[in-house]
């Protein structure tokens, strides 16, 4: 997300040490806000303050030097989300410095966890199911042939970047129906008291919403029979692709949501997710271990289940609402 909003490498996978200052303010502004975390439960609002200037300080030199340097040399200028938001500027007044920098801050935050979450769960479903597993394999070999490795992946990728996402459709899929499953992120919509918006509910009742906060719940949106069927909770990508039984309704996706504020990075997100999985499929096959973990038999072989998948040694989710304690 460095490189896409600012031009520059954060060093966010690095240990803690050897990251920029912005990752790891940004680590602990995020803690501030669990609340079992030891001495913010006192201090939160004044160290969330304290830490969130700061933050502000490091991000705003950033955009100071990046607006020095595009001065200087106009035709080097990148397309990072920065340098574009500063192209039509020849001054950098206080009132900019601050928008943009909420800009970055926001797409920073918004482009973030999103991805890494949804790559999550993609290499899950990969890692337990060896069907949709290969059928990834076979696309990204007949698409890069025999090369590998990070570089060689990204130049083909530029070489037929107008075909990239027609040749990837199985892989797009794997993504589609891995946002279904698991969407990351969440809205929520207020309509302000005498905006006059009523909805019917299916049994024919009409409510007013004037002054409630929608949330729109993805996860149960996504896993309605209605739409998908008897097994709307099982992970199939085959239901994304063209000739499918039954037709989805675009309403019925919604990880990005719709309508005017819509996740503007959507396309991104495809992209770097399209991108990682390829690098990571063409490389290497890998098993879950601890929750959840794969289970062998007696040769070491993973066993597989009926439906294909296989078999666990637990469940992933091993504890259960009135479980989880204070
Ligand atoms: C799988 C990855 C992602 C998911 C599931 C996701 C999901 C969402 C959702 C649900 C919203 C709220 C939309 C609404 O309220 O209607 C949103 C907003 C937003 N997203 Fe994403 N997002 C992802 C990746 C990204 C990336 C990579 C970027 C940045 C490049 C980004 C930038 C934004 C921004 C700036 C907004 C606010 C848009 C606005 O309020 O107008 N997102 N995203």
């Amino acid at each position: 997300m460095g490189a896409v909003t600012m031009d520059t490498d954060m060093d966010a996978q690095l240990g803690e040490q050897d990251q920029t200052q912005i990752v790891r303010l940004f680590r602990k502004l995020r803690s501030t806000f669990n609340s079992k975390n030891g001495i913010w439960v006192l201090l939160p609002s004044y160290q969330r303050r304290c830490l969130a200037r700061r933050l502000d300080f490091h991000i705003k030199q950033h955009i100071k030097e990046k607006f020095e340097e595009q001065q200087a040399n106009p035709a080097k200028r990148s397309r990072s989300i920065l340098s574009l938001s500063l192209a039509d500027q020849n001054e950098l007044t206080a009132e900019i410095l601050d928008e943009t920098c909420d800009q970055i801050k926001t797409f920073l935050f918004a482009g973030h966890d999103t991805t890494s979450i949804t790559l999550q769960w993609a290499f899950y479903e990969l890692s337990r199911n060896p069907r949709i597993f290969g059928l990834v394999s076979l696309e990204l070999d007949k698409f890069f042939g025999p090369e590998s490795t990070p570089i060689a992946i990204r130049d083909k990728i530029l070489e037929n970047r107008d075909h990239f996402l027609q040749n990837m459709l199985y892989t797009s899929a794997v993504i589609k129906e891995t946002l279904r499953l698991y969407p990351p992120a969440a809205t929520s919509r207020y309509s302000p008291p005498n905006t006059g918006f009523n909805v019917r509910l299916p049994s024919g009742q009409d409510l007013c919403l004037d002054g409630v906060m929608l949330y729109s719940c993805q996860t149960i949106i996504h896993q309605t029979s209605k739409v998908y069927g008897d097994r709307a909770t099982e992970f199939i990508p085959e239901r994304w692709l063209e000739g499918s039984e039954t037709p989805i309704p675009p309403s019925a996706w919604r990880p990005f949501e719709r309508g005017p504020r819509q996740c503007i990075g959507q396309d991104l997100a495809n992209i770097e997710a399209l991108v990682i999985i390829a690098s990571a499929v063409r490389r290497y096959t890998w098993q879950k271990v601890g929750l959840g973990a794969t289970k062998y038999d007696e040769s070491g072989d993973p066993i597989t289940k009926e439906n294909g998948q296989y078999d666990v040694q637990s469940e992933l989710y091993n504890v259960s609402i009135e479980q989880i304690p204070e």
